[in-house]
């Protein structure tokens, strides 16, 4: 099948459909380069306030590169990453701090300090501010515990003793300590199995709702992407070539698009974005 050749190297650009103001995050220009091989060139991304904008592309597109750029993680060849209108990497160490207590994030493998009780790791975030008393981050650990649904009876153990759900739920809580505006989730289920994944999706979405969220997050689970992106940015050709909601993406002719999308394993994860309204219809 021919392919319908685009105005723009973006087959499809649309912005959230109600008015969001100034974008949270904003990439404009971005080349990464790691030696001779050039990972992302002439990338575009607006992420709005209050969206759950999931990344997806093919393995080794960048996806991970370019959550670490927005978190001041990765310095760009060329282009700016915006987050909260300042340019991550122009951020001095002070600065940059700063910005981390405005953003949370859960990382892969839950990333827990391992010689950490659960209670220790959620307040570590607090206790390097070094600015609130002992008996506060006490209840806001257990505050988190309890929004994340993970009983105070948890709070000493070790990670090595909790489930691999447990795991997701103790470093969610962490990623939350700040009460962050921003939350970057990276392969959120992955390892879950399909109950877990389940109710861990269903958590998100209700954290996302009740604090007002804006959430960035990387998915290979299509029933994840589907069940919780407001928008979807496609990698893919070095750069962002489709962004907009689930329903749309889908539609743009890409090899991609149509092979990730729309192959055996989508088909059920289609049936669930048939099911259930738009991600910012929700009420729940
Ligand atoms: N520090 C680094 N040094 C050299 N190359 C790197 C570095 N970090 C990433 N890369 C390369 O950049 C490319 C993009 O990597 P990245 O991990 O972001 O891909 P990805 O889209 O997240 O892939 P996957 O879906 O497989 O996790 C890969 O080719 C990777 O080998």
């Amino acid at each position: 099948m021919e392919q319908v050749k685009p105005a723009s190297n973006q087959l499809l650009n649309m912005p959230p459909e109600e008015d969001v103001g100034d974008p949270v995050v904003r990439i404009q220009g971005l080349r990464t380069q790691f030696g001779k091989t050039v990972v992302h060139q002439d990338l575009d991304l607006d992420i709005y306030t209050g969206e759950i904008l999931s990344i997806v592309g093919g393995s080794g597109t960048g996806k991970t590169v370019l959550l670490r750029q927005m978190l001041g993680l990765e310095t760009p060849a060329k282009g700016s990453v915006r987050v909260f209108g300042e340019d991550i990497s122009e951020a001095g160490a002070k600065q940059l701090q700063r910005m981390r207590n405005h953003w949370g994030m859960l990382f892969q493998q839950g990333a827990m300090y391992s010689a950490l009780t659960v209670f220790d790791n959620i307040a570590q975030p607090m206790r390097e501010l070094r600015a609130l008393p002992e008996e506060v981050i006490r209840d806001a650990v257990l505050l988190k515990m309890d929004m994340v649904g993970l009983g105070i009876e948890h709070a000493n153990k070790m990670p090595a003793d909790l489930s691999g759900g447990m795991v997701k739920r103790a470093s969610l809580a962490r990623a939350l300590a700040l009460e962050p505006q921003l939350l970057f989730l990276d392969e959120p289920t992955a390892g879950l199995d399909p109950d877990l994944s389940d109710a861990f999706v269903a958590l998100i979405r209700s954290l996302h709702n009740e604090l007002g969220l804006t959430v960035v997050m990387v998915t290979h689970d299509l029933d994840t992407l589907f069940a919780l992106s407001s928008r979807i940015a496609v990698l893919a050709e070095k750069h962002v070539i489709a962004i907009g909601p689930p329903r749309d993406v889908l539609k743009v002719e890409h090899p991609f698009i149509e092979q990730f999308f729309l192959g055996a394993r989508g088909q059920r994860a289609l049936e669930v974005l048939d099911e259930r309204p738009a991600a910012n219809e929700t009420e729940d």
